[in-house]
């Protein structure tokens, strides 16, 4: 199912807490909610599920009947019935979920196995570590085949085995189900994610493919030069660095892109030849600094 989201708002305490939220994503996308603390994820991913209600705004499949079984929802802190074993609670929720008392049991069954937990299924889950709880919750979150997956900070409690895990089962269930995650672990969401959406102070200030998003805000290029370099660097205004390779070549970095032609130029006139010449491709987490310190 795609979501079309239009114009959310929200305020607590007559603070704006989301201001304008618009956005859209295509089905079978998974997409990486990011931003800083307070930014206003969980409360987008709340209003998203429908446990909160926005003060103004419209979410397309809200408006259609029965959306809230197309619905799976991990949220950032799961609770359980911590008395029961795993598989006991997830066929409580499967049942409080209203699926098919047939279908219930190898449903059950599947989610256990796609997150790890068949061995552990008739454990109580008090005795489950942070890591164990949060692949619970995942298998809660799938059991009724959603359409619509939103899981929020999904893999902050995990260890990096785990989160490996955790984006594994994403990966694989990806193909069939939309999926919309918010995260602080930008070097996972960077390998996952199709689209990304960047929330700062309750704004959507940048969404798109993940790509794409990395790559136009990349500015900084890299010339790799030979010959010697026998021109004073403090004339070449547009170059950030410089760094000397070995006694005849080097590599020169700079910012803007407005200075490409001139950099270009400038290694013609001084006969100097070029090994490399590269816009450098930046990581979602140094995007992520950039347009935070803004
Ligand atoms: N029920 C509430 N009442 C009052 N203020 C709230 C409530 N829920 C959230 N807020 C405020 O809304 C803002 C956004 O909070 P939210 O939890 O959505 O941010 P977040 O991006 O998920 O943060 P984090 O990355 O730390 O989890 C914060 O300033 C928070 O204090």
């Amino acid at each position: 199912m795609s979501i079309y989201v239009k114009n959310i708002t929200k305020s607590f305490q007559n603070r704006n807490v989301l201001q304008d939220v618009s956005f859209k994503i295509e089905k079978g996308r998974c997409v990486a909610l990011i931003g800083p603390n307070g930014a206003g994820k969980t409360t987008l991913l709340n209003i998203l599920v429908g446990l909160l209600d926005s003060d103004q705004g419209e979410i397309s499949y809200q408006k259609t009947k029965d959306w809230k079984k197309e619905i799976g929802f991990l949220p950032q802190i799961p609770s359980f019935y911590n008395w029961m074993t795993a598989k006991e609670f997830l066929l409580f929720m499967g049942k409080v979920s209203q699926i098919d008392t047939l279908q219930l049991k190898s449903k059950v069954a599947d989610v256990l196995e796609s997150t790890g937990l068949t061995d552990d299924r008739n454990r109580k889950i008090q005795g489950f570590s942070g890591g164990m709880k949060q692949r619970l919750g995942l298998a809660q979150a799938l059991l009724h085949e959603p359409s619509l997956l939103f899981l929020d900070e999904p893999v902050s409690a995990l260890d990096p085995v785990g989160r490996r895990d955790f984006m594994n089962i994403l990966s694989s269930i990806k193909e069939k189900t939309t999926i919309v995650y918010s995260t602080h672990i930008l070097h996972d969401a960077e390998e996952i994610s199709d689209n990304v959406l960047f929330l700062k102070q309750g704004s959507i200030i940048a969404q798109g493919m993940l790509e794409q998003f990395i790559s136009q805000t990349s500015k900084t290029y890299t010339l790799k030069i030979s010959n010697d370099f026998p021109y004073d660097l403090s004339t070449c205004s547009f170059i950030k660095s410089v760094k000397m390779l070995d006694a005849k070549s080097a590599s020169l970095t700079f910012q803007n892109e407005g200075s490409k032609e001139e950099l270009l130029q400038w290694c013609l006139i001084h006969h100097l030849d070029i090994i490399e010449f590269k816009k450098e491709k930046l990581t979602l987490e140094s995007v992520f600094m950039e347009e935070v310190k803004k």
